[in-house]
């Protein structure tokens, strides 16, 4: 007898609260079953394909989405190529494919699952097929977040989406359960950095290029690089000061001196601290980046920087 499986299927961007409720479920569901937890996801967004002009922006890049998909209980993650012949596929002829596949258990899914050709197939369909094939059918309710300013709201990708767009990275976290992270790599800047006394690592625009950046403006946040973690001062604009055009992703490390160009590196967006200004000279920019640095170490020194998700629980409600 093949290994049994318990499936979910999504998108699973950003890998929120409410996908990590459903690998939660599944994860309960598979150790019961002696089953190994399969989550199912499509890389690139189906959408490419379909309506290329809605593509919304990523969270997290198919590499954050596998990982984080792992932390929440996946035992394996399988991202399915959205061409002609899967997004064709009769939401029967799917639901089969995926029998002979990996032999299903259960389905765990949220309550507005669709699935197959134009989205045809939906929790009924995937119920009937159950009963044919003797799987069960598990939906796992939505999760509701207070934000700090006590909006109370659904976890969701666009919800993430909107408030990093507009800043607001402490309650992008609320829903995300962690930080915001871009991972890319470092490249070089104009080397004004350090004869200013702020080196700063510039972010490589292609990984980054489907991302949704946070507004612009200045963060506090966390610098992982070779396997450690350090306090940033992290910079998202068009350097106004200098009428430069390109947007850039650029980060002060704290207390830190090396050469890492080329380096992988993953910034965490942990808290906004200002906009981005237009100042009159060097002293005046240089001035303001040594009180930037300062209120980072505060939060940094405070333990303010990587709030975990234990430490969030108390204000995440079920609606
Ligand atoms: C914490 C931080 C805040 C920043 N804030 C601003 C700003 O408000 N206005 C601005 O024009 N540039 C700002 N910058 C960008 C600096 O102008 C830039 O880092 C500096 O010119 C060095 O550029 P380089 O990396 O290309 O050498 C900021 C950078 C950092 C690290
Ligand atoms: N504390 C630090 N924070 C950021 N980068 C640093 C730091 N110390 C040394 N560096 C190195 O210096 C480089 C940045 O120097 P900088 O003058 O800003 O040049 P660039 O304009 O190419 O970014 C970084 O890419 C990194 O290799």
């Amino acid at each position: 007898m093949p290994d049994r499986t318990v499936i979910t299927i999504g998108n699973f961007d950003g890998v929120h609260l409410g996908h990590r409720a459903i690998l939660r479920n599944a994860r309960a569901l598979a150790d019961e079953n002696h089953a190994t937890l399969l989550a199912l996801s499509f890389d690139p967004h189906p959408a490419t394909r379909l309506h290329p002009d809605t593509v919304p922006p990523r969270l997290t890049t198919r590499a954050q989405r596998e990982t984080a998909l792992r932390h929440a209980g996946a035992d394996h993650v399988i991202f399915l190529t959205p061409d002609r012949a899967t997004l064709d596929l009769e939401p029967e002829a799917f639901i089969r494919q995926l029998i002979d596949d990996h032999h299903p258990v259960a389905f765990v899914e949220g309550p507005d699952f669709r699935f197959g050709h134009n989205r045809r197939g939906d929790l009924d369909m995937l119920r009937d097929l159950g009963r044919q094939h003797d799987f069960q059918v598990h939906i796992t309710q939505p999760v509701g977040v207070t934000l700090h300013d006590r909006w109370q709201h659904t976890a969701s990708s666009s919800l993430a989406r909107w408030l990093i767009g507009r800043g607001r990275v402490e309650d992008a976290t609320l829903v995300l359960g962690r930080p915001f992270a871009l991972q890319s790599t470092v490249t070089r800047g104009e080397q004004r950095g350090r004869t200013i006394g702020f080196p700063t690592i510039n972010l490589h625009p292609q990984p980054i290029a489907d991302m949704i950046l946070p507004a612009d403006g200045v963060y506090a946040g966390t610098a992982c690089l070779r396997k450690r973690e350090h306090p940033a001062a992290i910079s998202v604009g068009t350097k106004p000061s200098f009428d430069a055009d390109a947007l850039t992703v650029e980060a002060h490390l704290l207390d830190f001196d090396q050469d890492v160009y080329d380096q992988p590196v993953t910034l965490e967006f942990t808290r906004w601290l200002r906009d981005q200004a237009r100042f009159p000279d060097l002293d005046a920019l240089t001035d303001q980046l040594a009180r930037d640095v300062e209120q980072v170490r505060t939060h940094a020194d405070k333990g303010r920087l990587a709030p975990t998700a234990r430490a969030m629980a108390p204000i995440i409600s079920r609606l």
